[in-house]
């Protein structure tokens, strides 16, 4: 078994990774962290989220933050579900040993320095790590994840939307004087367990937000190859993300060329589902997949292509397991789907 800890466990992140790796054949779920302050330090996972009371009974851990070095060192597998300041600081240390790191955190996802003053409000000191890490969209880059030892997972909305957009970019199909439109609604979870005012229940009523702003716009750009408009919502719902991204194409791209660019992306993949009707939330909310639909105008030249997932799953906890499973050399759908012809979250 592979053994494996989580830090940033008591969040709603790392609570779902718990309990995918809790189920996993290959991952041992060895020890669960929260910072070294915590208000749940001590308390036993499945007492603060109680969905999986008695089931998930390993305790929440203070971190030394003096000795990250030895966590590096006694495990093969370290994920971290923390903020991304944290992820930042320490990385260093955490790479130092044997252990495989998956960051859920933006903290190492961008290539360019600059962007993490503009977009995150901190100055980025690992040049040599920023470099070395590889982007976890797991369903597109397979043969880098395999060779990484730091794979930063992708957020949630770059990882619907490039889900999406990247079976029309590959194929060339883009045009590239018209930027991809993504509007995308995400539920509250996304924000994270802490209590703030702006995501408390009696506040939030949808909304856009971010605009023109939001750091997942450069990190979907980087990955795309191509500028884009990126437009997130905030819906009153706990869970999952619906982008839906309009996008014109070049002159005679045929609808039997797109759907023949999508199947050829995503046929064997038991994780992207290529729907036949508009997928809705409920479809993907607790669930490892991305669904996807669109309809072609051949008149205007424009796509309209909806994309669906779970943003504390696909978007976060079960893409972190599909890299993991890459890099050690698993089926990516490992411990998330049974098979590749039955599709359901194994839980
Ligand atoms: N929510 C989502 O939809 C997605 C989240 N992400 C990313 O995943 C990471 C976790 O997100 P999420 O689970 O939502 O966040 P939460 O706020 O729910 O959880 C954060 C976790 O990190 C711990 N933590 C907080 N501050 C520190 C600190 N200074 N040092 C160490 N640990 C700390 C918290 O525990 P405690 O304070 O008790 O120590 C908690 O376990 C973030 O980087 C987020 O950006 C990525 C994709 C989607
Ligand atoms: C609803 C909501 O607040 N969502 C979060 C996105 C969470 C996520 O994917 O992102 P990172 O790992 O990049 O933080 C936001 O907009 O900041």
């Amino acid at each position: 078994m592979i053994k494996t800890c989580i830090i940033g466990a008591s969040g709603y992140a790392g609570a779902d990774l718990a309990n995918i790796i809790q189920h996993h054949p290959e991952f041992e779920l060895a020890a669960l962290y929260v910072s070294a302050n915590s208000a749940d330090a001590g308390k036993l996972l499945g007492d603060i989220h109680p969905k999986w009371f008695n089931q998930i009974t390993l305790p929440l851990t203070p971190i030394d933050e003096s000795n990250l070095g030895s966590l590096a060192n006694n495990f093969d597998l370290i994920f971290l579900a923390t903020p991304h300041e944290a992820s930042h600081v320490w990385m260093p240390e955490l790479t130092s040993g044997k252990a495989v790191i998956m960051d859920l955190s933006g903290a190492f996802r961008i290539k360019n320095k600059d962007v993490f003053e503009q977009f995150y409000g901190f100055a980025h000191t690992a040049s040599d790590l920023l470099s070395q890490a590889v982007y976890g969209l797991a369903d597109w880059h397979q043969e880098q994840i395999k060779q990484a030892d730091l794979v930063a997972v992708p957020g949630c909305y770059p990882t619907a939307s490039l889900t999406a957009l990247k079976p029309l970019q590959q194929n060339g199909f883009l045009e590239s004087a018209h930027l991809p439109i993504i509007n995308a609604v995400s539920g509250v979870s996304g924000a994270g367990r802490k209590a703030a005012l702006g995501t408390s229940f009696t506040e939030v009523s949808l909304t856009a937000y971010g605009v023109l702003g939001h750091r997942h716009q450069p990190e979907i750009s980087e990955y795309l190859g191509a500028p884009v408009i990126f437009t997130p919502h905030l819906g009153n719902f706990k869970r999952g993300i619906l982008a839906t991204i309009t996008v014109k194409l070049q002159d005679g791209v045929t609808a039997e060329q797109i759907s023949a660019a999508y199947e050829s992306s995503y046929t064997n993949n038991p994780i992207v589902r290529l729907r036949n009707t508009w997928p809705k939330i409920d479809d993907v909310a607790n669930t490892p997949f991305c669904d996807l639909f669109w309809k072609f105008d051949p008149e205007s030249g424009y796509l309209v292509v909806t994309s669906a997932i779970d943003n504390l799953l696909k978007g976060a906890a079960s893409q972190a397991v599909q890299c993991a499973n890459l890099r050690f050399g698993f089926d990516s759908h490992l411990g998330l789907v049974a098979s590749k012809l039955q599709k359901g979250l194994v839980n």
